[in-house]
């Protein structure tokens, strides 16, 4: 089917999980295409005037009618008779690919075919012919499918030149530990060329019913204790503390899940070398140039306090540096394992008084590989105690109930709050991973380590904001800054 770039692009343009709307383009095709029963996988390729080309998934089949659950990412275009279609939204297409994945029947042949692989957490007599299939109207970066309201299927938009990290995790955890905390790996769906890497299409898991995303939940927490800061009330459910302790726990016991130090795989654990000191080194040396130069030019769009924080940060400039150089040039007797990599709030479920953690992609912004790099798991840690500052930030700067209590005290409660979740989650934490642990050499080294690894969370997020929430940017400012006045501490 013959389709204009033009054509194309104003379609892209409409989907939520086409990232490069907001950049500058130079070409848009239709590169290979898959054939797949009623369907054809297109491979779009897109380039743009800076910055690598992007390969998308579009799956498109013609149909003579509008499929009935249609919405705007539907239809490509109007053919002789029928519509192009975006084919997530045809039933055959979603049958055939549970089929498939159920089977794990390939289609193709050596130098180029689709390969389908089944999970230990799909069901023996979950048989194709009785399961019933929908679209998940999820507004995200992929697309996902329900079948039979037991699997949820991601189907991935943005495809990497590589095996997706995602299903490398999810998957090592379902088949090699006991860890139950995620989705139940049940399949996934492979492009395989001939002396090219793979590239994963999608990824199946057992479906979880739950009722907020953490980050909600979080949020609710914030407007009871909200609630009482005007009458001068500081009063925290012990419930909260025990979620947020247990939310430690789950996380060490994920860690302890992906600690595989028995036999050699690529998940076994490694030593902090000097690759990854150099690692370390450059990212946060680009990471601090990138939003130097971010913050200098949107300088003048800031408001009065966020330019105080703004200049703080970049009048310690050097101490960062001199600290980032006196922690990457001793020696590191801590180790590094793979880690969920964009750890925070919003990717943990809450589900039957429990958590489920989700999304195992890594960093929206990491090349592939470095999302595959082996990390201290003190850098998720440090991802969810950022979230927690991030959750009471946004509500002190949004809350009508705080509205009229003065400033200072404010940002006094505030911090005690975020204090007190920080402590208990990290207690939880250490007491799920146990002590000693060869994970960790001792306090002083995670003491340091999470230092860094919150400096270097808090400036990801500054670039972040900067870009897609300038409200939110003295957030992760406040964070750097925090940063700042301890290592000022530690330099006495
Ligand atoms: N296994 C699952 N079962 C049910 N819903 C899920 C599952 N995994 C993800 N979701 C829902 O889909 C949304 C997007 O999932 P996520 O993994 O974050 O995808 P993306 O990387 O595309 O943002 C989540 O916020 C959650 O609401
Ligand atoms: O889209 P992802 O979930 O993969 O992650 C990106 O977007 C997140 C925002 O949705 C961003 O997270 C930041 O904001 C959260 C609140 O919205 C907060 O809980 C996180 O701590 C904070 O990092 C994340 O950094 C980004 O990678």
């Amino acid at each position: 089917m013959p389709i204009s770039s033009d054509q194309l692009l104003d379609f892209l343009k409409k989907c939520r999980w086409f990232a490069g709307k907001a950049r500058q383009l130079t070409y848009c095709a239709v590169g290979q295409q898959l054939s797949f029963h009623t369907a054809t996988l297109w491979i779009v390729e897109v380039g743009y005037a800076e910055g690598d080309t992007e390969q998308y998934q579009l799956p498109v089949a013609t149909v003579p009618e509008m499929p009935g659950f249609s919405t705007e990412q539907t239809l490509i275009m109007e053919t002789d008779g029928g519509y192009l279609v975006d084919a997530i939204y045809t039933e055959s297409f979603r049958k055939a690919l549970y089929t498939h994945i159920y089977t794990e029947e390939g289609i193709g042949h050596d130098e180029s075919r689709l390969a389908f692989n089944r999970g230990k957490g799909l069901a023996a007599d979950d048989v194709p012919e009785h399961i019933v299939t929908r679209v998940l109207p999820v507004d995200s970066s992929n697309s996902a499918l329900v079948f039979g309201e037991k699997y949820f299927f991601k189907l991935y938009r943005k495809l990497f030149r590589e095996t997706n990290p995602e299903v490398e995790m999810v998957e090592f955890i379902t088949e090699n530990s006991s860890f139950t905390q995620i989705p139940a790996f049940c399949g996934s769906m492979t492009w395989k060329r001939l002396g090219q890497s793979d590239i994963t299409l999608g990824m199946m898991q057992r479906m979880v019913e739950a009722d907020k995303d953490n980050w909600v939940r979080t949020g609710d927490y914030l407007n009871d204790f909200l609630y009482a800061v005007p009458n001068r009330v500081f009063s925290i459910q012990e419930d909260v503390f025990e979620r947020v302790s247990l939310l430690g726990r789950r996380t060490g016991e994920m860690h302890r899940a992906l600690y595989s130090p028995r036999a050699q795989t690529s998940f076994s654990p490694e030593p902090f070398t000097d690759d990854y000191r150099e690692f370390l080194r450059h990212r946060l040396g680009h990471l601090l140039e990138t939003r130097y130069n971010l913050l200098i030019d949107k300088y003048l769009t800031l408001d009065e306090p966020t330019k105080a924080l703004a200049w703080k940060f970049m009048e310690a400039k050097e101490l960062i540096d001199e600290f980032s150089e006196e922690l990457l040039s001793q020696d590191l007797d801590s180790l590094r394992i793979r880690i969920h990599g964009d750890y925070h709030l919003g990717q943990v479920l809450n589900v039957h008084n429990d958590f489920i953690v989700i999304d195992f992609e890594g960093e929206p912004e990491a090349s592939i590989s470095d999302r595959k790099i082996k990390h201290s798991p003190l850098k998720d840690v440090a991802g969810m105690v950022r979230s927690y500052h991030y959750a009471v930030s946004s509500k002190v700067f949004n809350s009508v109930e705080t509205e009229h209590v003065e400033t200072n005290r404010l940002l006094k409660v505030t911090d005690r709050w975020y204090k007190l979740m920080k402590e208990t989650y990290l207690d939880g934490y250490m007491e799920a991973i146990g002590w000693p642990h060869p994970l960790f050499k001792d306090q002083n080294e995670i003491n340091s380590l999470m230092l860094y690894y919150l400096l270097e969370k808090a400036v990801y997020e500054l670039g972040y904001e900067l870009s897609y929430r300038p409200d939110w940017v003295k957030i992760p400012l406040k964070g750097i800054v925090d940063v700042i006045r301890e290592i000022e501490k530690m330099h006495g």
